[in-house]
């Protein structure tokens, strides 16, 4: 044995004074080692939310979290924390695995180091709990919101892609026929031709086999078609239909139980009213938010509306894919792309023209991609 593992070996068995018992060194330094990998994995991350995905609020949940954790970690002394780090004569600072110099795309980045988050945080609660219960209850919490967070970046990321082309999205019913369904035939038809990005099937007054029939005409207008058509309030109609998505509002399914329903690549849209309720769609993982009313509506009445204040404020801040909805007409979409919202769903604006199909296109027009 050399002189340096000798010292090593002592030092290992050396106590520190902590509040509850003395607590050997080995112990101070995997704590210390976990809690800087998991903050440094945090770093990481928040940097792509910040940078990459520039979304505000993933990167002030992710600071968060690594502000959280710091302070969870606060019982566990953090001169004590600095006597026990020994980099230098750490057995596992050269034990490299190929991996982990490579990255091969941003997805495996996010992994790698929410993984690494992950592990560390459950190596602390396993560590802490020799000696600092409160420690290993509070950074339990924190791998949890972890998980969580890490499923709203994929999600984010994802819809963003799936979203990225799409504008336009309109609103129907079935046309007031309570069978045949000639004009809604011809007006999904016509939305088809103009290129519309979206449909949903929005119609209160069907009974639920005929709203399926309806949907099961748009499924088969819109097939290999790029537009993807939506139920509305329903996510067993919307599984019978073979629809693309669902939509629900703040009183109906939540997106955790409508998955329970959903088929695996089916889409869930949330309407939103206040800046909570879009950063709450975010966390649970809707795949876009509607955001509205903003103007007076002649589809639907409302005691007040968000103005287009409140687009302003969710694009600035949540990169999920929203759509302004409620009034929105070709007299005022520019108030609507002014404030750096290229996406919209309507109704009036293209059902109630008189060319339904040059109305969107009209309205696609005055919409930018990106
Ligand atoms: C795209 C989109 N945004 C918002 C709504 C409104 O949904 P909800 O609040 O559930 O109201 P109803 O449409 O069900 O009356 C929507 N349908 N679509
Ligand atoms: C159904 C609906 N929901 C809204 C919301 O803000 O949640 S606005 C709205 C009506 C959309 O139709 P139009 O374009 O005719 O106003
Ligand atoms: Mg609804």
């Amino acid at each position: 044995m050399g002189e340096n593992e000798k010292t090593r070996k002592i030092d290992a068995r050396q106590s520190y004074s902590t509040p509850k018992q003395p607590l050997n060194a080995a112990i101070l330094r995997v704590l210390d080692a976990s809690i800087n990998r998991a903050s440094e994995g945090l770093r990481v991350v928040e940097s792509f939310a910040r940078m990459v995905l520039e979304d505000g609020f993933l990167s002030a949940q992710l600071k968060q979290l690594r502000h959280d954790l710091a302070e969870s970690c606060g019982p566990i002394d953090a001169q004590c924390r600095l006597q026990s780090r020994d980099s230098e004569s750490d057995v596992g600072r050269d034990v490299k695995t190929e991996s982990e110099y490579q990255r091969s795309d941003f997805e495996s980045l996010i992994r790698s180091n929410m993984a690494r988050v992950q592990q560390a945080t459950r190596t602390i609660e396993e560590f802490s709990k020799l000696n600092f219960g409160s420690v290993a209850t509070d950074v339990e919490q924190i791998r949890y919101r972890a998980y969580t967070l890490e499923k709203a970046i994929f999600n984010t990321a994802i819809n963003r892609s799936r979203f990225e082309e799409s504008h336009l999205y309109v609103l129907i019913d079935a046309c007031g026929q309570r069978s045949g369904f000639e004009q809604l035939s011809s007006l999904v038809g016509d939305l088809v031709a103009a290129g519309v990005d979206l449909i949903q099937l929005r119609d209160k007054s069907l009974t639920d086999r005929e709203l399926v029939a309806a949907g099961k005409l748009i499924a088969s207008l819109t097939q290999e078609t790029k537009t993807l058509w939506v139920m509305n309030d329903r996510a067993d109609l919307c599984v019978a239909a073979n629809a693309d998505g669902v939509h629900f509002g703040q009183d109906e399914l939540s997106v955790h139980d409508a998955r329970m329903i959903l088929r695996p690549n089916q889409f869930i849209g949330v309407s939103t009213h206040s800046i909570e309720q879009a950063r709450q769609a975010v966390i649970d993982g809707a795949d876009y938010i509607g955001v509205g009313p903003v103007f007076e509506s002649q589809t639907k009445s409302f005691d007040s509306h968000v103005g287009v204040e409140l687009v302003s404020s969710v694009v600035s801040e949540i990169s999920l894919p929203a759509f302004a909805i409620g009034g929105i007409d070709s007299n005022n979409v520019e108030q609507v792309t002014a404030v750096g919202c290229q996406r919209i769903a309507v109704s009036s604006a293209v059902c109630k023209a008189n060319e339904p199909g040059n109305a969107a296109i009209n309205l696609m027009n005055r919409l930018s991609p990106e």
